[in-house]
């Protein structure tokens, strides 16, 4: 008998809907689109976020390394340039406007909860597949984008120069930001399509690590831990 399951990318959210609201609409979130996040908490999310950022880009040069198409290897390439050409250079100029340098981004230690999430990303990347490594991104490609829309849905969200995180919030809801997360969103629908159950849950077990991870540097940032 064979099976006709085709799975998508909102089978995964689904199978991880409490984790992922969780991570979506977490306090650090809210209180970022209310205007009522601390600003050290603020700042040190940023600074991890740098760090962060330079591993994810090396996940997506990795992404390119294990591409056996040309279809695979553009989709790699169009993360590893929404990173490095898009967010990471808006990342350093918005430091600098919070009054952070590049230097001091380049010597910062690296807190647990970043070494965690990108490590883990990394490892997956290397002991399994493209798809494996396309599923641990997904929470980082994906959610951002989602978080923006959420944020800019909500009645109580500050806007504007009333709000110091409002270029933040605008980076996640710009259409190139948008337009990557809906590339990632059809290169894993186009993939799980042809997955089997069995392998499904194994993506599922990958998906919601790395949901959680998101959730852990949501706490790193919020309690500002080292
Ligand atoms: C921790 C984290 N996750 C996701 C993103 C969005 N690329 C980010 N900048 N930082």
């Amino acid at each position: 008998m064979t099976d006709t399951t085709q799975y998508r990318f909102d089978d995964l959210r689904s199978a991880c809907a409490e984790d992922w609201r969780a991570y979506i609409r977490h306090d650090f979130v809210a209180q970022l689109a209310d205007a009522t996040l601390p600003r050290a908490s603020f700042e040190h999310y940023l600074k991890q976020d740098y760090l962060f950022l330079i591993h994810f880009a090396r996940a997506f040069a990795l992404a390119a390394y294990k591409s056996r198409t040309l279809a695979d290897l553009r989709q790699a390439h169009e993360g590893l340039k929404a990173i490095v050409d898009l967010e990471l250079g808006l990342h350093v100029d918005y430091c600098q406007e919070w009054g952070i340098r590049e230097a001091e981004l380049e010597a910062l230690p690296e807190a647990r909860a970043t070494m965690a999430y990108t490590r883990y990303v990394l490892d997956t990347g290397h002991r399994g597949d493209l798809l494996d490594l396309h599923v641990a991104l997904a929470p980082c490609v994906i959610g951002y984008g989602e978080i923006a829309n959420w944020i800019n849905q909500r009645p109580s969200t500050v806007r504007g120069a009333d709000n110091p995180y409002d270029a933040w919030i605008a980076m996640y809801a710009s259409t190139e930001f948008q337009d990557a997360m809906r590339a990632e969103q059809e290169w894993l629908d186009a993939r799980l399509a042809e997955v089997t159950p069995a392998r499904f849950q194994e993506l599922v077990m990958v998906f919601r690590d790395a949901t959680r991870l998101e959730i852990d540097f949501w706490a790193m940032g919020l309690e500002r831990r080292a």
